[in-house]
């Protein structure tokens, strides 16, 4: 599947939001994805998520045992994934505010596990949930999302494969141009 296929995917979606969007990191942007729209079709969430399995490499493939995803955003895209790769499916969540193992998954000492991800910006809550995973006991062998919006800057410690890198731009508050200054803004995901 091409960028321009994945790309129509999104836009049959209506997931390509433009407004004032508070980031998970704090940081604002004039754009954002919103992969719950994507996902809510399952036939459309197969597609993309074995998409990606297939540009996974051969080994990752071969090799990981389970897809472990942060919640809320990587739950669906995780499963799909997992489905796709035909192994498990696990999450992550932060009930407390830190990425924990919860509900009875477990790991086995040193389990190679690959970390699913719908949207990577500055990498913060990927990089938590590969530690939550080496916390309990899981190796992290590599890391997938959905879309890429760092702009090549995040690194996640493992290697990374993107479905799709998107150059959008992101700014601190108090850096904001005056044409998103003038939109109030809204904070669309989870993180406290
Ligand atoms: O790379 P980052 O700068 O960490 O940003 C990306 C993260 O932000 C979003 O999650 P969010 O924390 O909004 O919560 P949600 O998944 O529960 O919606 C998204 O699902 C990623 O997890
Ligand atoms: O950085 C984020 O929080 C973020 C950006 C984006 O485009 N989509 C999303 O779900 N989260
Ligand atoms: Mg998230």
């Amino acid at each position: 599947m091409n960028d321009e296929a994945i790309l129509a995917e999104f836009r049959a979606a209506n997931a390509l939001l433009e407004g004032h969007f508070i980031l998970s990191s704090g940081l604002r942007s004039p754009r954002y994805l919103q992969c719950a729209r994507v996902l809510m079709s399952p036939a459309r969430a197969e597609r993309l998520c074995s998409a990606l399995a297939a540009k996974l490499p051969a080994a990752v493939r071969s090799e990981v045992s389970a897809v472990i995803a942060p919640a809320m955003g990587g739950l669906i895209c995780g499963y799909e994934l997992a489905r796709a790769l035909g192994v498990d499916s696990m999450f992550v969540e932060r009930p407390q505010g830190t990425f924990e193992l919860r509900r009875g998954f477990a790991l086995t000492p040193g389990q190679k596990v690959l970390m699913m991800e719908d949207v990577v910006t500055t990498g913060l809550s990927s990089r938590e949930a590969i530690a939550a995973i080496e916390a309990a006991g899981g190796k992290v062998i590599h890391a997938a999302s959905l879309v890429d919006r760092s702009n090549g800057k995040a690194d996640l410690g493992v290697p990374f494969t993107p479905l799709i890198r998107l150059n959008v731009p992101s700014y601190s508050a108090d850096a904001l141009p005056p044409e998103l200054a003038a939109i109030p803004a809204i904070k669309p995901g989870s993180r406290a």
